[in-house]
């Protein structure tokens, strides 16, 4: 990357050069189980073919969370993974492939929006996005982020109607993300039913590409959301759980993700 791209045309060279296929986003908790840990999985992810990397704050309270994700939360912040630490994470990352930080209202706003966007423009970081950011209260979040070219990426449900997907449209930065799902994040053993229609909806109202996630584990999953017209795929528990397994079991997290991140973008490659 030149040091002059900003976060918002980084996000969008991801999705150009995936061109044909989906863009391939892998989620990382930050901070499982443990920073360096974390930073060596993420050029995991980089060398085995993932786009983007989406970047989890670890919070004690994450009420988007399913227990994959929870528990390595819980596991990250007894480990001692802070904001701080985060950041720097997510700026060694930065170096590899476009990070989009995930991370909910609360060390936000303590923050304050624009002290935060500042930082994550100084750090390479390409996007944000908040769970529990209400689209009633994301303007001054937005102006914060627009004013540093920080993507701010909103995200989109099923149960979204559409003259709310055509407001969420006007302010979408970088990607919308859809969840393919009303519930919390997790593994499924099902594809997503109507995700071709729920995309359509979706893409109808975004100037920019429509990734999707919640619940996409497996290459068949992952390629059955690029059929079903997703321009990109988000993938966290399952990975959250391999690494969590590998430590467990004491084989190396990097090489296991780097397996599972293999699988996915071979299934979108075709
Ligand atoms: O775990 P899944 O079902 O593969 O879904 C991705 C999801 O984990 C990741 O994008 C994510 C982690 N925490 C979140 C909170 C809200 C929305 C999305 C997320």
């Amino acid at each position: 990357m030149t040091r002059t791209e900003t976060g918002v045309d980084r996000i969008a060279a991801a999705f150009a050069t995936a061109k044909g296929r989906a863009a391939l986003m892998p989620y990382l908790m930050a901070g499982f189980p443990d920073i360096e840990t974390s930073v060596a999985i993420a050029t995991a992810y980089a060398e085995s073919g993932a786009d983007l990397v989406e970047l989890g704050v670890p919070f004690s309270d994450p009420l988007a969370d399913g227990p994959v994700i929870h528990a390595a939360a819980t596991d990250a912040l007894a480990a001692g993974a802070n904001l701080h630490a985060v950041l720097e994470a997510g700026q060694r990352i930065a170096e590899l492939l476009p990070v989009v930080l995930m991370c909910y209202a609360n060390p936000l706003f303590a923050r304050g929006p624009e002290r935060f966007a500042a930082e994550l423009a100084e750090r390479g970081i390409s996007g944000l996005i908040v769970p529990d950011l209400p689209l009633e209260e994301s303007a001054g979040v937005l102006a914060a982020c627009d004013a540093q070219q920080i993507a701010l990426v909103p995200l989109v449900a099923p149960t979204t109607p559409d003259a709310r997907l055509n407001q969420i449209g006007r302010i979408a930065r970088g990607f919308v993300y859809t969840v393919s799902v009303t519930g919390t994040t997790g593994e499924r053993a099902a594809n997503t039913p109507d995700a071709g229609a729920l995309l359509a909806r979706v893409k109808a109202r975004s100037p920019v590409p429509v990734a999707l996630g919640f619940g996409i584990s497996t290459g068949a999953q992952a390629a059955a959301a690029a059929d079903a017209g997703a321009d990109g795929v988000i993938v966290g528990s399952r990975l959250v759980r391999a690494v969590a397994e590998a430590v467990q079991n004491g084989s190396d997290p990097a090489s296991t993700a780097a397996s599972v991140v293999v699988e996915l973008a071979d299934a979108l490659v075709r």
